[in-house]
């Protein structure tokens, strides 16, 4: 299954599904109004001129759901923690209409290029992006006291390792990924204002690096909350409750992912 977001920053989606129709490509609506099913397209859909005008972002349709979750606001000050290639980063700024601020970090110097190049393709103004380890760049933002609004912590996770390696993945691996996005979890909340909210979402089908990560940060922490997701809200797409309710799965023929919402208390 192939999905296209527009990126209603440069153009309207009526408009750029025309052109494209106009040149023989089959779409097909979704739950949302600016992202469309690719349903036959004589030619890549990630070479087209319209592409590199950054009217759309190929992407998974569930890739699109994590910022819709978070749902910034136009003046928000928001974080997004492991951000390339900035498929959501892009969708963040998109949804807050260029405004408010975006602070993208990203450790992997290979990958900010990636990240570096949508941004502009895409028109993106409000996105402030930072090569570094979020790890370390967390110790900068608490002695500066810098607090976000939101947060979006879109974990590296052994999907990507399936995904970006073409390779299985061990127990190890996965013993890995959790503990890295446990640490992770507890640095975005230690980010976040008070009452601010942090989305966390991997495409790993693993307990481990998913409902076991929320399960830890709940227990571990007593100034967070689950925020319940309503999964009815995404018509069309395989979406069911993850194993602690509120937090939602995604399965497969759509790409695999994992999503939950906390709120700093
Ligand atoms: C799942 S990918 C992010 C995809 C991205 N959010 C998007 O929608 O295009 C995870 C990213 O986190 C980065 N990463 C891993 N550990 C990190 C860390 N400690 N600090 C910052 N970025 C990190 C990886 O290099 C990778 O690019």
């Amino acid at each position: 299954m192939q999905f296209i977001r527009v990126n209603t920053l440069k153009i309207n989606p009526d408009v750029l599904k025309k052109r494209l129709e106009d040149k023989g490509v089959v779409l097909k609506e979704t739950f949302l109004d600016y992202a469309f099913e690719v349903i036959k397209s004589p030619f890549s859909i990630g070479s087209t001129p319209e592409y590199l005008f950054g009217y759309y972002m190929p992407q998974s349709i569930s890739s699109m759901i994590p910022p819709i979750v978070l749902n910034p606001k136009e003046q928000d000050f928001i974080l997004d923690m492991c951000a390339a290639p900035g498929g959501k980063t892009t969708h963040l700024a998109q949804l807050m209409k260029n405004n408010g601020t975006i602070v993208a970090v990203e450790i992997s110097k290979t990958r900010v290029k990636a990240l570096k190049s949508n941004i502009n393709r895409m028109g993106v103004l409000n996105t402030i992006i930072i090569n570094a380890d979020m790890r370390k760049y967390k110790d900068y933002l608490l002695k500066n006291e810098i607090f976000f609004d939101k947060i979006l912590l879109d974990a590296p996770c052994s999907g990507n390792i399936i995904k970006d390696k073409d390779r299985n993945v061990s127990k190890e691996d996965i013993k890995y990924c959790s503990l890295r996005q446990k640490e992770l979890i507890d640095i975005g909340i230690d980010l976040l204002k008070e009452g601010g909210e942090l989305v966390y979402s991997t495409c790993s089908m693993e307990i481990e690096e998913n409902e076991e990560v929320i399960r830890y940060i709940l227990q571990k922490r007593d100034d967070v909350e689950l925020i319940k997701i309503n999964k009815d809200e995404f018509k069309g797409i395989n979406v069911k409750s993850g194993y602690i309710e509120g937090t939602l799965r995604v399965f497969p023929p759509n790409e695999p992912f994992f999503i939950a919402k906390l709120r700093k208390i």
